[in-house]
């Protein structure tokens, strides 16, 4: 066997394509599902090798994942040319980069959008004229519709245009054109491909070879990017001809002031990240049409602290019930349950187990945040929706705790997560209070399911939608 010695034990070869049936038969539809399976049989850490040469190693359950998130030997990315090729074929920008290049770029990304107002309150006019905008939408929708309103889609827009005015300096009109065809590309390529297949450890020459055999098999769409580049491309030029060196007016400015000679590449990221941020919002949502009982309390507490105005950041403290409310619908709804995936930079040690330099390594966050329910739980029950896990007693002060880790944690955590969390927090809080949100009737609720993909989405639904005085 190839396997070196203290390998974590797992199933024997599997050959490289062979584990997507195999996971299926242990999930058919969940990776994250299928992975922790294989964790009930084997223990947190199982390591199994795809094709001859390329170790996976599954990490599940908090103890685990947290030793695999903090172990800077594992802050790797695995790369191959698929992935390449939607960054110019080269390895560009932060999420898929690593080593010397992934520090810079991430330091610079970091200390730029903070700069430009990224996850401070500057940013908050911003996000309110989307809100405001949003809620025009679902007002005007009512109105169509007599109450019911289909919520697919709808927060995607705001947050690309959120997004894009950091990094392009622009904002659309929810109905250009233009916007709801780069929407259309980022919806089809985040669900045209899911973890398992996109990390298929494929050798480059394949995709040299057998282009298109390769893609079918990666599922990617790698195709779908062109339009995507060009929109970039086109912006890029734009900003050189009339950027001014003295005055940068968004992160595109900024990347060109610095290193004229680069590409920027910021196609790669945003896909993911305004799914992200768009699909807590409509699980929050989806949760509580589910749960009518939380929802009205969260509406009490921002009627108390807000009164007739909409919610602002600097009230989120006076918000332990909303914030805990929001936190509840992260950890059960798990948007990226199986983080990005990590690569081992050189050998190393999890659990006690030996890990190969050049492994992939999933953290599995799914399983932190839900628990198998005996004594040692630290989630029980925790397939309920239920706010005051996150509340002290007396339900006044908020808990942060380390088994929540929606954002993952370690050197490879989400850069975007202050940006997110204001976003997530400001449009979820102002849609409850301008809005109830009901089932519909004489229909079943909406699922909770989460719909398949590179992150798993909320499935379009509709709810009754009436205004609170
Ligand atoms: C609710 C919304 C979001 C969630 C749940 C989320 C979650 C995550 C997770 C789990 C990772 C992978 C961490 C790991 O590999 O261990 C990640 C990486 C990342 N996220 Fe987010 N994210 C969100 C929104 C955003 C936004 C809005 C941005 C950008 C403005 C962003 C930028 C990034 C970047 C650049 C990385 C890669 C970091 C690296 O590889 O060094 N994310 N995110």
């Amino acid at each position: 066997s190839i396997r070196p010695s203290n390998f974590p034990p797992g199933p024997r070869g599997l050959p490289l394509v062979g584990y997507i049936p195999f996971l299926s038969k242990l999930d058919a539809e969940y990776p994250h599902l299928a992975l922790k399976k294989l964790s009930d049989h084997y223990g947190p850490v199982t390591g199994f090798y795809l094709g001859p040469c390329q170790p996976f190693i599954s990490v599940c359950g908090y103890q685990a994942v947290r030793e695999a998130l903090y172990n800077e030997d594992l802050a790797g990315r695995p790369s191959n040319a698929a992935r390449r090729e939607r960054t110019f074929g080269q390895r560009l920008g932060v999420i898929h980069n690593e080593g010397p290049e992934w520090q810079e770029q991430r330091r610079f990304t970091l200390r730029h959008l903070r700069d430009l107002g990224f996850g401070r309150t500057s940013s908050e006019g911003l996000i309110r004229e989307e809100i405001e905008d949003l809620l025009e939408e679902i007002r005007a929708c009512q109105l169509v519709q007599h109450g019911s309103v289909d919520f697919k889609g709808m927060f995607n827009l705001s947050l690309i245009n959120i997004l894009w005015a950091l990094i392009g300096g622009e904002r659309f009109k929810r109905d250009d054109q233009r916007l709801s065809h780069l929407l259309d590309i980022v919806d089809n390529f985040v669900h045209s491909a899911d973890f398992t297949r996109a990390n298929i450890p494929l050798p480059d020459f394949c995709l040299s070879y057998f282009p298109s055999l390769t893609r079918k098999l990666l599922g990617l769409r790698n195709d779908l990017f062109t339009p995507l580049q060009d929109f970039i491309r086109e912006r890029i030029r734009q900003h050189s001809k009339d950027r001014s060196e003295d005055n940068p007016r968004d992160f595109i400015d900024v990347y060109l002031q610095e290193m004229t000679k680069s590409q920027l590449n910021s196609s790669d990221n945003s896909s993911f990240h305004a799914e992200t941020t768009s699909g807590s919002i409509g699980f929050a949502i989806l949760y509580l049409l589910h749960n009518p009982e939380i929802q009205r309390r969260i509406q009490m507490e921002l009627d108390q602290i807000c009164g007739d105005s909409l919610p602002q950041l600097s009230q989120r403290p006076s918000l332990p019930y909303t914030e805990a409310a929001l936190m509840e619908a992260q950890r059960l709804s798990n948007i990226t349950p199986l983080a990005v995936a990590h690569k081992a930079l050189r050998d190393t040690q999890l659990q006690g187990y030996s890990i190969p330099r050049g492994s992939i390594v999933t953290v599995n966050l799914f399983t932190v945040h839900h628990d198998n329910d005996d004594d040692e739980s630290f989630w029980k029950e925790s397939e309920i929706f239920r706010p005051e896990r996150h509340l002290s007693p007396d339900g006044r002060k908020l808990i942060k705790s380390d088994h929540l880790l929606p954002f993952s944690a370690g050197k490879r955590a989400c850069l975007g997560e202050p940006l997110a969390r204001n976003t997530y927090f400001l449009f979820t809080a102002s849609l409850l209070k301008v809005f109830e949100f009901h089932p519909l009737p004489d229909r079943p609720l909406p699922t909770l399911k989460p719909k398949n993909g590179l992150t798993l989405g909320y499935d379009g639904f509709e709810a009754m939608v009436t205004s609170r005085s």
